[in-house]
């Protein structure tokens, strides 16, 4: 499928993140493969995935575009979603036809800031689609200036300058995609249909969501907050 083809599948759909990370009770590419599967059969449009494992076993149970990351932490870096080429080309070599960076202006790990990371990747693999992974419209912008295809808003709350903003942030939907011309997808902290219905309303191209679908530890400890609540209140 062509790059113009492939941002096109994306619009209006819900991309679902696999991911279940090696301290999260459902680690493991087998089930991810099935989280992929059920997310495919549910209506999804693509997949979002973490690691060579991952991305290979989704990619052999499902025929939908990849959005692939690779987390890591480096010691002193606050950049832990594909920080470097090493990353990026571990993503390239499972198959996904996206690469999802960090797309924060935060000095990676190696020294490199992200317009040298981009052209980097670009000269390097210049058929794969980068999605730049933000948390600031100003962020989202320098992204869309440099020439991403794809911009998400998957970092905001998870940066230093940042964690203090209540999720979602369909606001910054919003201002990315009525003031930008790449897409934006609506990604952190999705859990309601509402939810989904702003990010919609607000311009997004599509909305990616993760731990509300497939993560059952957050999904319980949601609902029994909740019960916790109600008792209080007795
Ligand atoms: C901040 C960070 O590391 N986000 C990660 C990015 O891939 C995933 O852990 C999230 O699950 C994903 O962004 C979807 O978000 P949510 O799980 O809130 O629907």
């Amino acid at each position: 499928m062509d790059n113009y083809k492939l941002i096109e599948e994306l619009r209006g759909g819900l991309v679902v993140s696999c991911q279940a990370l090696a301290d999260e009770p459902l680690h493991s590419s087998f089930i991810m493969s099935k989280m992929a599967l059920a997310a495919k059969r549910g209506g999804a449009v693509g997949i979002r995935a973490n690691g060579f494992e991952d991305i290979t076993a989704i990619r052999q149970e499902v025929e939908l575009p990849v959005i692939g990351i690779v987390k890591k932490d480096y010691p002193d870096s606050p950049i832990y979603i594909t920080a470097t080429m090493k990353e990026v080309q571990e993503v390239v070599e499972a198959g996904a036809e996206i690469v999802a960076i960090d797309g924060t202006n935060r000095v990676r790990p190696n020294g490199q800031l992200l317009e040298e990371f981009y052209v980097d990747i670009r000269n390097t693999y210049p058929n794969v689609l980068i999605m730049a992974d933000i948390s600031t419209f100003e962020e989202g912008k320098k992204a869309s200036e440099l020439g991403v295809d794809l911009i998400a808003t998957t970092l905001c709350g998870y940066t230093d300058y940042t964690k203090n903003v209540a999720l979602p942030n369909t606001e910054l939907v919003k201002s990315l995609s009525d003031q930008l011309p790449t897409p934006v997808m609506a990604e952190g902290g999705y859990w309601t249909l509402e939810d989904v219905e702003q990010a919609m309303m607000a311009g997004a191209h599509g909305c990616i969501i993760g731990s509300a679908i497939t993560r059952p530890m957050e999904i319980t400890k949601r609902f029994v907050g909740k019960i916790a609540e109600l008792k209080l209140m007795e």
